[in-house]
């Protein structure tokens, strides 16, 4: 390496935290690595990047005939319109934001559930990640749009942040929860949050009627290097932390349309029997769970 780029690259990594476990640091190196066709080529529809599922129908409409040419593009953009509803529903949960308010989207991969909360609410949105090229590609698609001095993506452990006690009028998890202690992750949102703020997750989680995580969990989790909680565990962390759910949603019926069509499209990644069978065989669930900071 030059002496140029060196002193560029140490430029960069200085500000970049160090990761706070030898976990966090394999999570980074995996969405720095992370360049699924199934994410890109649906974030290229319309420029909003997502790394959660969707829900809601299919519109069999919308997708004409499989034997059309045309069919695989309109299969993409319809997978990528059940993903955009699934950040709509997840925002329909805020509660009552306003232009002056502070949001936080913990875990906000490449930024685009944060664009769908400032193009609806008017706020400044502040997002962490633990992957540099994710925090970079939000914001660059944030200048890109000319709201990047309202919209954030930084590096940034979302066990530990940088917003004031008590300064953020709504936070949310979007498929993110599954990489952190949850007492801790609670504690930390109960901390920045206003007294009678809004926090909502959309998650999937084990369910406790099954009896412990079954085999298609057990490979999700293998699949993401992820630990996936179960439902009864994120309401105990929720109350142990001055989080009050007033709303849970069971959307594993609304989601599993969406994991049905992406079985049929060339964009599979391998993961989806699993997630169609834990669905189906009761042993896992996609939930909204949406609380007050009392
Ligand atoms: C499945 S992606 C979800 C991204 C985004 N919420 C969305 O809906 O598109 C999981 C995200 O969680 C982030 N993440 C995992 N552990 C984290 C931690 N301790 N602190 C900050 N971000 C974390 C990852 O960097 C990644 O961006
Ligand atoms: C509901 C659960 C358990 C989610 C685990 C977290 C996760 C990896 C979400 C989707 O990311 P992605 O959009 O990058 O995944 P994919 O490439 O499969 O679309
Ligand atoms: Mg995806």
């Amino acid at each position: 390496m030059s002496a140029t780029a060196s002193a560029a690259t140490s430029a960069v990594t200085a500000k970049i935290p160090a990761p706070a476990s030898p976990y966090q640091g394999d999570i980074a190196r995996y969405w720095n690595n992370e360049a699924r066709p199934v994410n890109l080529r649906l974030g290229d529809v319309d420029g909003l990047y997502h790394h959660h599922y969707g829900i809601g129908a299919v519109d069999h409409a919308a997708l004409g005939d499989p034997a059309h040419s045309e069919y695989e593009k309109k299969l993409i953009a319809e997978l990528h319109r059940l993903e955009s509803a699934q950040a709509e529903f997840l925002l329909d949960h805020l509660g009552g934001v306003g232009a002056d308010d502070t949001l936080v989207d913990a875990g906000c991969g490449r930024g685009g559930s944060m664009v769908m909360a400032h193009q609806r609410f008017g706020s400044r949105v502040e997002g962490v990640t633990l992957s540099a090229t994710q925090a970079d590609f939000g914001n660059n698609r944030a200048r890109e749009l000319r709201i990047d001095d309202r919209v954030r993506s930084r590096v940034c452990n979302m066990l530990d942040t940088p917003f004031d006690k008590g300064s953020v009028a709504a936070s949310w998890n979007n498929e993110s929860t599954m990489y952190v202690d949850l007492h801790d992750l609670f504690a930390e949102h109960s901390r920045f949050l206003k007294p009678g703020g809004r926090y909502v997750t959309i998650t999937g989680c084990w369910n406790p009627r099954y009896g412990q995580p079954s085999k298609w969990v057990s490979q999700i989790n293998a699949h993401f290097e992820c630990n996936i909680h179960s439902r009864r565990e994120y309401l105990r962390a929720m109350a142990d932390n001055r989080l009050v759910p007033h709303t849970i949603v069971d959307l594993t019926s609304d989601t599993l349309p969406y994991w049905e069509l992406r079985a049929t499209s060339s964009l599979v990644t391998g993961i989806e029997e699993a997630f169609i069978e834990s669905y189906r065989d009761g042993s896992f669930q996609y939930v909204l769970i949406a609380a007050d900071r009392v």
